[in-house]
C-alpha cells in the first residue's frame, strides 16, 4: 500500500472521528512538545517587512493565546473582537470556493488526534487559504498544526511523523506563506531525494498556491540541465529539487540562493544519506547565514541529529512518532531465505 494514500484528501462532514480529537477538540496532545521556551527569540529572527511584522504579531497573539488555555477570559475577549472584525466580504470570498466533494473515508488518530486549531488561525494569506480549502483541507492535520504555526515564526525546526499524515502541506503552506511574490528571487528551497517526490511535492505547492503568482520549478537530476538552466532565466520563487542538481546550478551561477531564506528538507534520513550529504553541505554555503532550516523525517538516525547540532539554531522539536506504524496497520514479517522470497510472496498473494 502507498504511504501517502493514507490520510484521505479531505476532512469534511464527520469531524473528527474517534481518536483524542472527538472527545476534547482543543484539549492537548500528549503526543508532541508543547512549547519552546525560546520561542520569543525565534519570533524576533526574521525581522522583515511591515506585513511580517504584522504576521509575527499576529503569530505570536495565537501563540500566546493557545498558552493561556481555551478557558481563558483573554481568549474569549480576543476571539470576539476577532469575530466583530470580520466584515461581510470576508465571508463572500468562503462562499465562492470551489470544494471538492467531501471524502468519507474512515480516518484514524493518526490525524484525527488535534488540537482543533483552524487553518484560518494562523492569519494567512487569503490566497493561500482559499488555496487549502479549495483542496479540500478543512482543518490542519496534527503536524501541520505543529509545525505551521512554528514554521511562520522563523524558527528552525526538527520534525518526526509518520508517512500520509501531511507533512508536504505542514512545509508548504508556511513556505508559500513567506514568500514575496513580488521579489522575483529564488526565496525557499525544498530538497528531497527522489524525482517522484520532487514533482509530487512542486504539484502540491501549485494547487495549494494556485490563486498566489508564486512560481514553482522542479529540478532533478536525470533530466536535461540547459532546459533547466533556461527556466532559472525567468522568475522562480520556490525551488523544488534533488541536491546535486540544486548544486550543480548553484555552482555554475544560474541558481542564486543568497535571498533563499527557507530551506525544506523532506524525508532527511534519506537526504543525510553519503550519497546526498556533502552536496547539501556545499548547498548550505550558497545560503544566507539566518536562512530557516526546516528538517522532516520519520526517523531519526545519528546523521540527521549530527546535522541538526551543527546547522539548525535552537530548533523546535516535534515529535508525532511514539511508534513507526500507521494506526490501523498491523505488520508481519516472514523469516525466509533469499531464494524463497518470491515464492513466499506468490503463496501470500494467492492466500491473502
Ligand atoms: N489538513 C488536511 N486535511 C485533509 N487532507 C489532508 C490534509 N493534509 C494533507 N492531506 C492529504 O493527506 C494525504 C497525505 O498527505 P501527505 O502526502 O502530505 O503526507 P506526508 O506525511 O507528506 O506523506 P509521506 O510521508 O508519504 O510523504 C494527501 O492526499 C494530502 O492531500
Amino acid at each position: 500500500m502507498h504511504a501517502r494514500g493514507r490520510y484521505p484528501p479531505g476532512i469534511h462532514g464527520g469531524g473528527r472521528g474517534g481518536g483524542m480529537g472527538s472527545g476534547n477538540p482543543s484539549g492537548p496532545n500528549p503526543n508532541f512538545q508543547y512549547r519552546n521556551p525560546n520561542q520569543q527569540q525565534y519570533v524576533q529572527r526574521n525581522v522583515g517587512q511591515s506585513h511580517q511584522q504584522f504576521q509575527q504579531q499576529n503569530q505570536q497573539q495565537w501563540l500566546r493565546r493557545n498558552q493561556a488555555g481555551p478557558d481563558s477570559a483573554v481568549d474569549e475577549v480576543e476571539k470576539t473582537v476577532q469575530s466583530e472584525a470580520v466584515d461581510s466580504s470576508s465571508q463572500d470570498w468562503k462562499a465562492r470556493l470551489k470544494i471538492p466533494p467531501p471524502d468519507t473515508r474512515y480516518r484514524t488518530e493518526d490525524v484525527t488526534a488535534t488540537k482543533g486549531n483552524e487553518f484560518e488561525d494562523y492569519f494567512l494569506k487569503r490566497e493561500l487559504l482559499m488555496g487549502i480549502y479549495e483542496k479540500g483541507f478543512e482543518r490542519p492535520s496534527p503536524i501541520q498544526e505543529e509545525s505551521i504555526p512554528i514554521a511562520l515564526t522563523g524558527s528552525d525546526i526538527l520534525a518526526r511523523a509518520k508517512n500520509g499524515t501531511g507533512k508536504t502541506a505542514a512545509f508548504c503552506i508556511p513556505a508559500l506563506e513567506k514568500i514575496d511574490q513580488d521579489n522575483n528571487v529564488i526565496q525557499v528551497v525544498i530538497l528531497v531525494p527522489t524525482r517522484e517526490l520532487a514533482l509530487q511535492t512542486s504539484q502540491v505547492c501549485k494547487e495549494l498556491g494556485k490563486h498566489l503568482k508564486i512560481q514553482v520549478m522542479v529540478t532533478t537530476g536525470g533530466t536535461s540541465l540547459k532546459d533547466d538552466i533556461m527556466r532559472l532565466y525567468q522568475p522562480v520563487h520556490l525551488l523544488v529539487g534533488t541536491p546535486g542538481r540544486i548544486l550543480d546550478l548553484s555552482k555554475k551561477g544560474v541558481c542564486i540562493l543568497k535571498d533563499c531564506s527557507m530551506l525544506v528538507m523532506d524525508e532527511a534520513d534519506k537526504l543525510l544519506s553519503p550519497e546526498f550529504q556533502p552536496s547539501i553541505e556545499q548547498l548550505i554555503h550558497f545560503m544566507p547565514l539566518n536562512r530557516q532550516i526546516l528538517l522532516f523525517s520519520a526517523t531519526f538516525p545519528v546523521t540527521v541529529k549530527d546535522f541538526k547540532d551543527r546547522y539548525l539554531q535552537k530548533p523546535y522539536i516535534i515529535n508525532l512518532m511514539d511508534e513507526l506504524t500507521l494506526k490501523g496497520i498491523t505488520q508481519y514479517y516472514a523469516f525466509v531465505e533469499e531464494r524463497q522470497k518470491v515464492h513466499c510472496l506468490n503463496t501470500l498473494f494467492s492466500k491473502v
